[in-house]
Formats: C-alpha cells, structure tokens, sequence
C-alpha cells in the first residue's frame, strides 16, 4: 500500500503553517493518524508537533550567516530547498515512510518555488517515487478577494502552481471568519467566473482592466480553477474539505473492508434477546 501526502502550498502568510496545525488536531479529533513535517527552513515558530523538520537539516539562518555564500533571505530560501534536493536520504530516513502513512507537510511561502523554479517539483516526484500518492493543497488568503487585481493575481499562481507540480491540486480559500458580513456572499467568489462581482479598482488603467478581464476569461472558459473555502472555526467545513482531499488522493481505496467476524455477531444477538426478555 502506499503513503500519501498532502503538500501545503501557497503564498507567504496564506495560513499554510496554521491549516497544519488545525489539520493534525483534526486528525486526532477523528482518531486518524498523520504526521506533520516542517520544510519550511525559514519557519521561526509553529504550534503543529513536527515529526520531521527541515531546519535540522539546514535553516535559513544557516546559510545567511556562511560569509562565503552571501545570500539574503530569498536566494538563502532556494538555497535551502536545492540543498534539501541534494539530501533526500536524511529526509527519507527522518521520515521513515510506512505503507498507509499520512504526511501533512508545511511548505515555505516564496512563490518562485511554485512558479518557475524546479525545486518543489523534484521534491513532489521524489515523494512519488518513494510510492507516496501526493496531492498539492493551495492556500489563498481570502483577502485576495477585496479586489480584482489581486483576485486575478492570486488565480494566476494557484495555476501556476498546478502546471508546475502536475499533481491533483485543490485551491483553498483560508481566514474565511475575518470576512464577517461578507461570509454568506463567498459561494460568489470562489469561482473566477464570477470575477465581475469582485471590485474593479477605479486606479487602474483602461487597458489594465481589459487585461485582467481578458485573464479571467481564460480560466473560465478552460475552467481551470476554482476555490474551496474553510472556515477554521467550523468542524463541518474543514471536515468538507478534507473529504475532498482525501478523495483527491485517493485514500481508503485500498483498505480492507472490515467483517465483524460470526462469533462477534452471534455475542451481540444473544446479549440482544436477552435484553429483550428482561
Ligand atoms: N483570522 C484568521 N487568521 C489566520 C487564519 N489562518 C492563519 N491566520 C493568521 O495568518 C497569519 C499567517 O499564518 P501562517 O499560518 O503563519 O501562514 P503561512 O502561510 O504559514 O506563512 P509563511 O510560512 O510565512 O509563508 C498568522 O498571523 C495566523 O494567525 C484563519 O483561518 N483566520
Ligand atoms: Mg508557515
């Protein structure tokens, strides 16, 4: 049987690191196991109980002190990851991947990684080859929806980002409880075709707005894209999203369909009658 992974994506500051955190207390919740893994190596803090963490390997902070390399914290980033894409036997032995295991892993922030670089892709077909099915889980902050420039923005990387990955992919909208009365107004917004409700910035240019207009009907005619919203705070919606995720990658398909064995069922219906007769 295989591992399976669900590789948390997106820009900096989308919730990454807090979806993992709320997805492994979830788990628990459920009585499901996973583990969380850390490959952010510019991650200061988290409040999710790392299984495996990068910064064991190498941090950012690491490669920002080395006087020869002189990088600052962006080229330090890809530094990290390239190295990362070097070392994949210590990441292989500190995760010790069983059949059946589920891995949650918290992914840096920098968007280059999921736009032009190969970094994350060598890592996704490294996970495959290690017979894991991997699935991307794309955050965008909700407040991506005040505008249609950002709107647009926002779209265009989480496409970006499943081309480069060629993975099932699923984009998430997060921080959906900071909207406040526009809540009931999101199954507006989750699909680009409805961009026209989304603000059209008065600043801009002419030819911008034809830009941005002419971007989003791309993606709606090739429907391309669209967002699952989850809100935190609510069992039910994260519980929606995860049986999306799951579906996505294909988890349970290959477990044995449990048979309460004779002996099992016969105690059962002797303790039955004889409740009835009492
Ligand atoms: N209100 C609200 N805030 C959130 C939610 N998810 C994350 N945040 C906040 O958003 C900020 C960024 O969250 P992180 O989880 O650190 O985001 P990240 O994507 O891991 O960030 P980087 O690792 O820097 O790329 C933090 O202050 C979180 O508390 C949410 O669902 N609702
Ligand atoms: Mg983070």
């Amino acid at each position: 049987m295989p591992a399976y992974a669900q590789i948390v994506v997106g820009p900096a500051g989308s919730g990454k690191s807090t979806y993992c955190h709320m997805m492994q207390q979830h788990f628990q919740v459920l009585g499901r196991s996973c583990r969380v893994i850390n490959l952010d190596p510019a991650a200061e803090t988290y409040k999710y109980e790392a299984t495996v963490d990068i910064r064991e390997l190498i941090s950012i902070e690491d490669v920002m002190d080395d006087e020869e390399l002189h990088l600052g914290p962006n080229g330090g980033l890809v530094f990290c990851m390239e190295y990362l894409t070097e070392n994949f036997e210590w990441l292989h032995e500190n995760m010790d991947p069983q059949d059946d295991d589920y891995y949650i892993i918290d992914c840096p922030g920098q968007i280059e990684l999921y736009t032009h670089l190969d970094v994350m892709k060598v890592f996704v077909d490294k996970l495959k080859s290690w017979d894991f099915r991997v699935g991307a889980v794309y955050l965008m902050d909700s407040q991506f929806l005040v505008e249609r420039g950002k709107y647009i923005s926002g779209t265009m990387a989480a496409l970006s980002c499943m081309t480069k990955l060629e993975v099932p992919h699923m984009n998430i909208m997060t921080k959906i409880d900071v909207l406040r009365n526009a809540r009931e107004e999101i199954d507006n917004y989750t699909d680009p075709s409805c961009y026209e409700r989304v603000e059209n910035a008065t600043k801009y240019t002419k030819r911008y707005a034809k830009l941005v207009d002419s971007l989003f009907r791309v993606i709606d005619d090739y429907s391309l894209v669209n967002f699952q919203p989850l809100d935190s705070s609510d069992e039910n919606s994260i519980n929606y999203a995860l049986a999306i995720i799951d579906t996505m990658l294909q988890w349970g398909e290959d477990q044995d369909v449990k048979v309460r064995d004779e002996e099992e069922r016969d105690f059962e219906n002797e303790m039955d009658e004889l409740n009835l007769n009492d």
